[in-house]
């Protein structure tokens, strides 16, 4: 049982209760890696909607379950112990704060740099264990999920007739692939009468730099993705930030566990904008806490990254200026959250 610790709901973000539909549906694609077609149905998942859940994984449960009791105990840790793996700058412990840029939620998190051995000291004596063994579970769980990630990225460079169909695998199976691991916790939080709320927002809407995200979350609700299709849907969230209202119109679907995929802004660079980055977010959950882990698969910070020619139809002209992945990087952990960080490196848009 994860124990709660309670922040203080000062300056968090809140979501009015009046808007009655942020969408509720379960028809997500579902892509089932033992299939001979699954290459054209992920091409299809990823231009309709940027993300699918992934049955038929060779992720071993035994990985999955051993890591997230690790994380159960650590989140269980008294605060005092906690904040000695931190701050966050960005690998290490955080707690309401993501990024450096004043964003704010309601979770607590690690962020390990996966080729990083500090990291796992910070994390391990909080535990008051060996650092051998928590990095032996993040490396069993981390490599099973990038091996399961190269398959993914095949398939889905064989499905859009691509060769040799390693474009994007290579770029995770490099040793100096700058790759992320985070574990969030989402403490339950009660209801917030005097704001006639009842969600906090987790982890604000955003999109995700690296070339993938795949998320493995418990059973506890809470992370919403903005389906593609649905921009523009007239069902009006009225987000309060800090002392400003924001009115958006937005439609998200909401998801609730198992192994998700989700496609992020350098895939949307190496298809020239066929494939979306997807918008996704996570809102607390009054009864239960909920823990995710998320790899997010990166390239070395020396890669040029640019639309593929492969991809480029006739006379089609890239949206993007070259850049490497440490240029990228660097601007976009300057960034908001909810900022585009793909603009800057626009062709034709504002630099
Ligand atoms: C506000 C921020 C947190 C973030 C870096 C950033 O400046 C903008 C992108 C954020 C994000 C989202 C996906 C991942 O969780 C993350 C580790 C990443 O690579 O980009 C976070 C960054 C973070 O938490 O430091
Ligand atoms: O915790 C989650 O379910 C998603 C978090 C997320 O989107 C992120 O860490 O980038
Ligand atoms: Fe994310």
């Amino acid at each position: 049982m994860v124990v709660l610790t309670e922040p203080d709901t000062d300056h968090l973000p809140i979501i009015n209760n009046s808007c009655k539909s942020p969408s509720f549906f379960n028809d997500i694609p579902v892509i089932d890696l033992s299939k001979p077609d699954s290459k054209n149905l992920i091409v299809k998942a990823c231009e309709e909607f940027g993300f699918f859940k992934v049955v038929n994984h060779d992720v071993p449960m035994e990985f999955i379950s051993k890591l997230e009791s690790e994380a159960i105990k650590f989140f269980s840790s008294p605060l005092s112990e906690k904040l000695k793996a931190g701050p966050a700058d960005p690998f290490g412990y955080g707690n309401k704060q993501i990024g450096q840029s004043g964003d704010i939620g309601w979770v607590e998190y690690i962020l390990l740099s996966t080729n990083c051995e500090f990291n796992y000291q910070k994390f391990a004596s909080v535990l008051g264990v060996n650092p051998e063994s928590i990095r032996a579970a993040v490396n069993d769980y981390v490599s099973a999920v990038k091996k399961m990630s190269c398959e993914i990225l095949e398939k889905l460079a064989e499905g859009l007739k691509i060769h040799p169909t390693n474009v994007f695998s290579k770029l995770l199976k490099d040793e100096k692939s700058d790759s992320v691991f985070r574990l969030n916790h989402y403490p339950q939080c009660p209801d917030i009468q005097e704001f006639n709320v009842k969600n906090l927002i987790g982890f604000g809407e955003h999109t995700d730099p690296q070339i993938i995200s795949v998320l493995r979350s418990n059973n506890t609700s809470g992370l919403q993705i903005l389906l593609k299709m649905a921009i523009g849907f007239p069902c009006h969230l009225i987000r309060i930030h800090f002392s400003s209202m924001l009115a958006t119109r937005c439609r998200y679907i909401t998801y609730t566990h198992q192994i998700l995929y989700l496609s992020n802004e350098i895939v949307e660079v190496m298809t020239n904008g066929r494939f979306k980055s997807v918008k996704h977010r996570v809102l607390t959950n009054t009864l239960k806490s909920r823990l995710s882990m998320i790899y997010f698969g990166g390239p070395p910070l020396s890669e040029k990254i640019a639309p593929l020619p492969s991809l480029m139809e006739g006379e089609e002209s890239s949206l993007y200026k070259e850049f490497t992945w440490f240029e990228y990087k660097k601007s976009a952990f300057k960034s908001r959250l909810a900022e585009n960080r793909l603009t800057l490196f626009e062709k034709f848009g504002a630099s």
